[in-house]
């Protein structure tokens, strides 16, 4: 069997969860690992990976799992697509900016004979998928998203992204129904002004719509935990049949789901049309190693 050669892009959280992914499939092998820069010195797990700042560097690569900041995937994934090498994504910013990057990426795609799932964590991503069906199931109703209480990658990079942030960690704790509070722990590079530092977080879009406090702390990394999960809930009407009660509800390390989920979703793009897609796009077998006949005979 030839196997699927995958490159993770970004070696961040996501990144590493990845690799573990990618070494745990069976279809597949790591090609190497993309960063922005190799010139730093390097973590003594990567001894024996192929470690590299261009992807052509990589030799073939047929899929590229980026886990790059959110912001960055616009730029990254084009660059990449544009190579004819299909790509996975967990962007999450829901929304115009999500619809945009479809609509991009799909042009882009389509043009260089490659395909691209993008916004394939478990938020978007797995979670769009099973509210996809609940609508199946109760067209008519409503759907309430609750995470946490537990830790937001998305929210965490933007926090420590900004100027002055040695570290941060953004906890997102669910209110109910759908509305959430950002508590947010900031560790502060000498001399940085705190009451700046909180102005920044409070007004990005990642935080501006939620209620959001900001803390400063001497260590970010005593706080860490990457636990995280979601509870969704969905009332509707089944038919004419009112009063249809639906539950789904996990409890994840946050990190190792998304990265398992890109990595399902980079054997699941090589089975797509060239083009750029959503989860909810696609037949739920196509994420899943093996012969298709058993795996429909044992879920179906
Ligand atoms: N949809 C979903 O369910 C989920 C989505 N996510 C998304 O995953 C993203 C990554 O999270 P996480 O792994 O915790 O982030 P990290 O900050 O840990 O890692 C991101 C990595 O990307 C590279 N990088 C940093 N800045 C840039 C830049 N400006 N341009 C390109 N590459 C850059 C770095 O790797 P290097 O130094 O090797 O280049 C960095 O380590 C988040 O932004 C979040 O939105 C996360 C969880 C769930
Ligand atoms: N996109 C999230 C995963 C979903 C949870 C979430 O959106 C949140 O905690 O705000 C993340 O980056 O961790």
């Amino acid at each position: 069997m030839n196997k699927i050669r995958v490159a993770v892009v970004g070696y961040g959280n996501i990144g590493r969860y990845s690799i573990d992914a990618v070494n745990a499939a069976p279809d597949m092998e790591l090609a190497g690992i993309v960063r922005r820069s190799v010139a730093a010195e390097m973590p003594a797990e990567l001894e024996h990976v192929k470690v590299v700042s261009d992807i052509s560097e990589l030799g073939k690569v047929d899929v590229a799992v980026l886990c790059s900041p959110s912001r960055s995937i616009p730029e990254v994934a084009s660059k990449i697509l544009s190579k004819g090498i299909s790509t996975v994504d967990s962007f999450d910013i829901h929304g115009d900016a999500l619809m945009k990057l479809r609509s991009d990426l799909d042009e882009l795609s389509k043009k260089h004979k490659a395909a691209s799932i993008i916004s394939a964590g478990w938020d978007p991503g797995s979670d769009s998928v099973v509210r996809c069906l609940l609508k199946a199931m109760a067209p008519k109703g409503i759907t309430y998203t609750n995470f946490g209480p537990g830790m937001s990658m998305g929210h965490s990079v933007v926090a420590k992204g900004k100027k002055g942030v040695k570290d941060a960690l953004s906890m997102t704790i669910p209110v109910g129904t759908g509305i959430h509070r950002r508590m947010v722990y900031v560790e502060l590079e000498p001399g940085a002004n705190f009451e700046a530092v909180k102005n920044e977080i409070k007004s990005d879009s990642y935080f501006c719509h939620d209620e959001t406090h900001v803390m400063l702390v001497p260590s970010v990394d005593e706080l860490k935990d990457m636990g995280h999960g979601v509870l969704i809930e969905h009332k509707g009407v089944s038919g004419k049949t009112q009063n249809q009660l639906f539950e789904f509800r996990m409890k994840i390390n946050n990190p190792a789901l998304t990265a398992q989920i890109l990595v399902s979703c980079a054997r699941a793009v090589l089975r797509q049309r060239p083009g750029a897609y959503t989860m909810p796009e696609i037949a739920p077998i196509d994420y899943l190693y093996g012969d298709r006949e058993i795996i429909l005979r044992g879920l179906v």
